[in-house]
């Protein structure tokens, strides 16, 4: 048979961890469930070790996954085919409740379960309603287990893989650092359970193409995206600043070391700046509502002198988007359109449209009503 089992691999040595004082922590689905629903397996050490760190003063946000795979084995069902949307919400329904009750058992302290949606980290207002409660219920002392809304996400606006989302949640909440607890020790150069002579990387600058090359897919029936997925999330987090550690949730010798600071898995580095929160939101946001074209001027503006936009510039409008919307801005050249920036909408796509070629002077006569100058606020614009 070609798969290895995990005594043969290399292993990872023991290495220093970034300091952190918050920390987001995804747990992926095969360390949490078993053939009869959510499993206390692999998940006990896990609940100790984070519970240990809360105790002393940490902060810990748990992104955790199990809900379909938890759901599939409690009505004992077949996983639903790729596209067979309805039926993978419904298994997450049933099995969110035993997943939340399941992380309630490692702590003595209250935990609460937040379910998000791609639009409450597109949308500006409600990224910030989220941030917000996450604060106030790390103030409070509660424990947020984390999930995507499996229940209401359409395909085409899910974030996917919680992978994914654990970056989005470090970047709302400005943490520290990513953890994500997988089935594998850490990073190889090649699939290992492909490749018998895989080599463990214990650190990576940057996800670099090449690296992207390394990763394979999901290595169990209930994995989503494999180690490419963790790359792309921590390459979102090292694009605001905040390092990952990937490392495996079913090794004792991994907890324990992380539960005493240390790291045996892969590192990668988040870049040295830091850019602010909002335009690391903006870079990130899933996808854009709509999209504004701007004249070659405008775009000339944004680009080179941080202008916000105004209506003058304008010159289309795509999508139908409302205020406090993120929209892609792009200018018509000889090749289609190219974006420029992303930014918030002031105005909603109707309204945009009825400013096309204005004045700001003239907002107020045009839509008998005002929200101020500017179509994007530059402080609410990130160029592409
Ligand atoms: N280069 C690689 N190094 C390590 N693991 C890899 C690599 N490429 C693919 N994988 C696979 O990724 C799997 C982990 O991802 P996944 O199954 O999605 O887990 P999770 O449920 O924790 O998100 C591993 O079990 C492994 O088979
Ligand atoms: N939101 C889904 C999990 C999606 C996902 O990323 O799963 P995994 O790769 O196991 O972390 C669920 O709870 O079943």
């Amino acid at each position: 048979m070609s798969m290895t089992t995990s005594t043969s691999r290399a292993t990872f040595r023991e290495q220093r961890l970034p300091a952190w004082q918050r920390v987001v922590v995804k747990i992926g689905s095969s360390l949490l469930t078993g053939p009869g629903g959510v499993s206390t397996r692999h998940a006990l050490r896990i609940g100790h070790a984070l519970a240990g760190l809360i105790d002393s003063g940490r902060e810990v946000l748990i992104v955790s996954s199990g809900a379909v795979a938890a759901g599939r084995a409690l009505l004992q069902a077949r996983m639903p085919e790729a596209g067979a949307l309805p039926a993978r919400q419904a298994l997450a329904a049933v099995g969110q409740t035993g997943v939340v009750a399941l992380w309630q058992r490692f702590f003595d302290r209250p935990v609460a379960q937040v379910l998000l949606t791609h639009d409450d980290l597109r949308n500006r207002r409600r990224y910030l309603n989220a941030r917000s409660t996450l604060r106030a219920l790390l103030a409070l002392g509660a424990v947020p287990i984390i999930n995507e809304n499996d229940t209401v996400s359409v395909d085409e606006l899910k974030l996917g893989d919680n992978d994914t989302l654990a970056a989005h949640v470090a970047m709302v909440i400005g943490a520290d650092l990513v953890v994500l607890l997988t089935d594998i020790d850490g990073l190889y150069d090649a699939d290992p359970r492909r490749n018998p002579k895989a080599r463990p990387l214990h650190r990576v600058a940057r996800v670099t193409p090449a690296v992207r090359a390394m990763a394979g897919a999901a290595g169990s029936a209930v994995g989503t995206g494999g180690m490419a997925t963790k790359l792309d999330a921590a390459a979102r987090a090292a694009d605001a600043g905040i390092p990952t550690a990937i490392l495996n949730g079913t090794s004792a010798r991994s907890i324990d070391a992380f539960a005493r600071d240390r790291l045996v898995g892969t590192l990668v580095a988040g870049s040295r700046s830091r850019p602010g929160a909002r335009k690391t939101w903006l870079k990130n946001a899933p996808l854009a509502a709509g999209r504004v074209c701007v004249d070659a001027g405008a775009a000339r503006a944004l680009a080179e002198r941080g202008a916000s936009l105004l209506p003058r510039g304008v010159v289309d409008v795509s999508g139908e988007f409302v205020r406090g919307d993120v929209v892609e801005i792009g200018v018509t050249g000889r090749g289609g359109v190219r974006a420029v920036a992303r930014g918030v909408a002031q105005y909603g796509a109707s309204e945009i449209r009825k400013l096309i070629g204005a004045r700001s002077e003239e907002i107020g006569t045009r839509l008998g009503f005002t929200y101020g100058p500017e179509i994007v606020h530059r402080d609410d614009l990130a160029l592409a």
